[in-house]
C-alpha cells in the first residue's frame, strides 16, 4: 500500500536534484499551466522568506485542514512541499562518524542539495540550532530532516537523522540508529579510523543498517584517500570497493551520496496494517505545547486525535498535533508505518515520553514494546551551589527547565556547611556536566561553584542494614524508612557523595565503576599513552597495530581516573592525534578510602574526596600546601590537615598574625613583658577554640579545581 494522503492528479518531476524541490504536481497539462507552477514554485523560499510569522502560519493551517487548494497558490504550494510517496520509496538513514569528522556539515550539504532548505537560509551547521553546539562545532541534541529527491525520475523522500557525535551520547545514537534502515559512514579522508567510528559502526551493524562508506574532507591537502579506505577494509571489514569521496565543505559528491541512500538502503517494510508501534529517539519541551515528540512510525498508522499510550512510561495523551520534519515542523493529518515525524499532545515532561519508549494505541496496544529501551543512567556526579546563595531558588528553577529538555540529567537538593544550599546532579559524562553548567550560567545567567566530579560507588556494609542510596545519606534514610522493600537482606550501598561514605567501621569494602577504554594513537604516542593509562590504575589488556602507523591500546581503567583531566592528557600528549572511546563493564572491589580535610580541627565536608589508597598522600599533600596557599592568616594558628578517618597523612600550619604586644614597653621591669605575652598566648588559645575559620570562595574554588587536576 502506499501512504499516499491527498495523491496529485500527475506529477511531473524534476531530475536534475538540485531543483527537485518543490516538486511539481501538475493540475493541467498545458504547458501554460505548467509555466504558471513553475514560475510560482520557484518564487516560493522568497514568498517564505519575505512573509511575516503570521502568514507562515495562516499558510500552514490552511494547508493541513486542507482548505483553498484551488484558490490559494501558497496552499498549493505547500501541498507540493509535503508530498508524500509510497513507503518504497522511502529510506530513512543516519549519519555516523568520529568527532569532527563532518556528520554536521554534510547533512547542512545534503539539505542544501535537495533544496529542502534554501541556500540563503542555510548557515553553517543548521541541524546544529544550540548556540552552544555551533560555538563548539559539536552535536549535542540530535535532529531530523525529511528531504525531498528524484532518482531516475522517481521522488523519493529521504529522512535523515543527525545523531551527535560524543560517547555520552551513544544511548541517543543507538535509538537513532534503531529508527533507520541504513547509515552513511563518514570518515575523514586526512585521519582515517578513530576510536569512534568503530563504536559507531558496531552500533550499526548490531541494528543490521546497510553501511554506505563516505570519505570526508578529500579537499585537505593532507587527504589520503587510498590509505584510508584500505585502512577500513582492514580495521572494520567493510568492503569499500563502492566507497563515495566527498568534500562537504566544497559540496563535491553529494548527488553520488543521495543517489547511494536511494539505490543501497532498503526501504522500510510496509506494516500499516499491524497495531502502531513507533519508537521515540528525541523529545523535547516546548513552553507552550508541551513536550514534542520525534519518533519513527515502525509499524500501524497514527494521526491527529488518536490516544496514544507510551508504553515505558504507561501514560496515555491524545494527538494535538502530527506532523512531519522538513527541517521544520510542518503538520500532516497522518504518518505510516515507515515515516519519521513529531507529535505534540500537551505532553508535561520529557519523562513520560522518553527516548527509547515505544508509542501505541491506547486502545489498540501492541503486543510488545520495541526492543532497546533503556533508562538513563548518571555515571558521573557533582554538587552545584550558586555563588550567591540567593540564587537558590533560581538554580533550582532552571534545573527543572533543563531536566524538562534532557531527560538524562538528574538532580537532588544538597546542603554543605562551606557552600550553603545547591544540587547534586547526575551526568551522563563530563561533556553533559560541562553542557549543563554552561547552559545554566549563559541561558539562565546564574554563576555556579561546581564540586570536583565523582561517580557513583558501591559500598558494601558490615551491618546488612542497607540503605539504596542515589545521592546522599540523607536521602537515604528518607528512602529507608519509607520504603519496605529495603529489607535488613540487602547490603549495598549506592554512593556518589564522598560526604555520605558510611563510616569505616559500617562498611566492609567499596566497589568502583570500571570503563573499558580503547585508544587509537600513531605509534609514535603508544609509550605515553601506556604511561598515562598505568598512572590512572589502568589494566593493560590488549595492543594491536591496525595499520602501518596506527595501534589501538585496550585497558580496563576505573571510570573515576577518567572524570578528571584523562581525555585532555590523552590529546596533549599524542599532539591531538589520539582518540578513545569507552564502554562501561561493571563494578569491581578496590582500596578505596575517603580522605577528609580539616581546618583547625574541623572537618570541610566539601573537600571531602574519595580516592585509592595508593594515591592518597600525593593528594593529601597537594591539597594541604593549596589550602594554606589560600586561607588567609588568622589571629591563631590554624592547622590544615588531610586525614583518613582519623589519622592525619598531611599537615601544613597557617601561622598566627603576631601583633607586638611589646611595642610600648621601652625598657621596664622583664616581669611586664612576661605578663603580656602570658596574656596574649592566653587569648589566642581562648580565640583558637572559640574562633571560626572562614574558607574564602576562591579557595574552594581552587581547591576544587586542583580536585579534578590531581584526581
Ligand atoms: N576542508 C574540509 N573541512 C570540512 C569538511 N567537512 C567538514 N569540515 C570541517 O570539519 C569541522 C567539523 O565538522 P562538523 O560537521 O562540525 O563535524 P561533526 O562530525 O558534525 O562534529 P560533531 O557534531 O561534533 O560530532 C568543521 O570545521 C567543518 O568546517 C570538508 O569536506 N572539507
Amino acid at each position: 500500500m502506499t501512504t499516499l494522503l491527498t495523491p496529485p492528479p500527475k506529477l511531473l518531476f524534476s531530475t536534475d536534484s538540485r531543483t527537485c524541490c518543490p516538486l511539481q504536481p501538475l493540475a493541467s497539462s498545458s504547458s501554460s499551466a505548467l509555466s504558471s507552477n513553475l514560475s510560482f514554485s520557484l518564487s516560493l523560499p522568497s514568498l517564505l522568506k519575505t512573509t511575516t510569522s503570521n502568514r507562515k502560519r495562516r499558510w500552514r493551517r490552511l494547508f493541513c485542514q486542507g482548505k483553498g487548494a484551488t484558490n490559494g497558490t501558497a496552499v498549493q504550494v505547500g501541498q507540493q512541499r509535503l508530498l508524500k510517496v509510497p513507503v518504497p520509496n522511502i529510506r530513512n538513514f543516519s549519519i555516523i562518524a568520529h568527532i569532527d569528522h563532518g556528520k554536521s556539515t554534510l547533512a547542512d550539504k545534503l539539505l542544501e542539495t535537495t533544496g529542502t532548505v534554501q541556500k540563503r537560509e542555510m548557515k553553517d551547521q543548521f541541524l546544529d540550532n544550540m548556540d552552544l553546539e555551533r560555538e563548539r562545532g559539536i552535536t549535542i541534541k540530535l535532529q531530523a530532516a525529511r528531504m525531498r529527491y528524484v532518482c531516475d525520475g522517481e521522488p523519493y523522500c529521504l529522512n535523515l537523522i543527525d545523531t551527535p557525535g560524543h560517547v555520552d551520547f551513544s544511548y541517543e545514537v543507538s535509538r537513532s540508529l534503531a529508527a533507520c534502515e541504513g547509515a552513511l559512514l563518514v570518515v575523514d579522508a586526512s585521519q582515517g579510523v578513530e576510536a569512534q567510528t568503530l563504536a559507531n559502526v558496531y552500533l550499526a551493524l548490531e541494528n543490521n543498517l546497510e553501511i554506505i562508506t563516505v570519505l570526508n574532507k578529500i579537499d585537505l591537502p593532507g587527504a589520503e584517500p587510498d590509505r584510508v579506505l584500505q585502512e577500513i577494509e582492514e580495521v572494520i571489514g567493510l568492503d569499500c570497493s563502492n566507497a563515495i569521496l566527498c568534500s562537504a565543505k566544497e559540496g563535491i559528491g553529494i548527488t553520488d551520496i543521495l543517489n547511494a541512500v536511494v539505490k543501497r538502503i532498503p526501504p522500510p517494510t510496509d506494516t500499516s496494517q499491524k497495531p502502531l508501534r513507533a519508537l521515540i529517539f528525541d523529545s523535547y519541551y516546548d513552553p507552550y505545547r508541551g513536550v514534542i515528540v520525534y519518533f519513527r512510525v515502525i509499524d500501524g498508522t497514527v494521526k491527529k486525535g488518536d490516544r496514544i499510550y507510551f508504553m515505558a512510561s504507561k501514560k496515555d495523551y491524545f494527538v494535538d498535533e502530527i506532523g512531519v520534519l522538513s527541517p521544520n515542523q510542518l503538520e500532516v493529518d497522518e504518518l505510516y508505518a515507515g515515516e519519521v515525524g513529531y507529535i505534540s499532545a500537551s505532553i508535561r515532561s520529557v519523562a513520560d515520553a522518553r527516548v527509547g519508549d515505544t508509542i501505541t494505541h491506547f486502545s489498540r496496544k501492541a503486543e510488545s514494546s520495541l526492543p532497546g529501551y533503556e533508562e538513563a543512567t548518571p555515571m558521573v556526579f557533582c554538587g552545584l551551589f550558586p555563588v550567591d546563595a540567593d540564587q537558590f531558588p533560581e538554580l533550582r528553577e532552571a534545573l527543572e527547565k533543563l531536566q524538562l529538555n534532557d531527560a538524562a540529567l538528574k538532580f537532588e537538593p544538597e546542603t554543605s556547611s562551606a557552600m550553603g544550599f545547591g544540587f547534586r546532579c547526575g551526568f551522563l559524562g563530563l561533556l553533559h556536566m560541562e553542557i549543563v553548567q554552561e547552559r545554566l550560567e549563559r541561558e539562565y545567567n546564574l554563576s555556579l561553584i561546581t564540586t570536583a566530579p565523582s561517580v557513583v560507588y558501591r559500598v558494601n556494609c558490615t551491618s546488612g542494614e542497607t540503605f539504596l542510596l542515589f545521592v546522599n545519606n540523607a536521602h537515604s534514610q528518607v528512602l529507608h524508612s519509607a520504603n519496605p522493600m529495603i529489607s535488613s537482606n540487602f547490603s549495598k550501598v549506592e554512593c556518589s557523595n564522598p560526604s555520605a561514605l558510611p563510616e569505616p567501621g559500617l562498611r566492609r569494602s567499596i566497589e568502583e565503576p570500571l570503563v573499558k577504554i580503547e585508544m587509537l594513537t600513531p605509534k609514535d604516542y603508544i609509550g605515553s599513552l601506556m604511561e598515562l593509562a598505568q598512572d590512572r590504575r589502568g589494566e593493560f589488556k590488549e595492543m594491536k597495530y591496525i595499520a602501518e602507523n596506527r595501534a589501538s591500546l585496550t585497558y580496563k581503567l576505573p571510570l573515576a581516573e577518567m572524570v578528571g583531566d584523562f581525555f585532555d592528557q590523552l590529546k596533549s600528549r599524542s599532539k591531538g592525534y589520539a582518540s578513545m572511546e569507552y564502554t562501561f563493564v561493571g563494578y569491581e572491589e578496590s582500596d578505596l578510602i575517603k580522605l577528609d580535610v580539616h581546618i583547625n580541627g574541623e572537618p570541610v565536608e566539601p573537600l571531602a574526596t574519595i580516592v585509592h589508597k595508593d594515591k592518597a598522600y600525593p593528594i593529601g599533600r597537594a591539597l594541604t600546601q593549596k589550602l594554606k596557599e589560600l586561607i588567609p592568616r588568622q589571629m591563631f594558628k590554624v592547622p590544615i590537615q588531610a586525614c583518613i578517618g582519623s589519622k592525619v597523612i598531611a599537615s601544613e600550619a597557617l601561622s598566627a598574625i603576631r601583633k607586638d604586644v611589646l611595642a610600648k614597653c621601652y625598657g621596664g621591669d622583664i616581669t611586664r613583658k612576661k605578663k603580656l605575652l602570658k596574656k596574649q598566648a592566653e587569648g589566642k588559645k581562648r580565640m583558637k577554640a572559640i574562633g571560626k575559620v572562614d574558607v574564602p570562595q576562591e579557595a574552594f574554588m581552587a581547591v576544587l579545581k586542583l580536585e579534578k587536576e590531581v584526581l
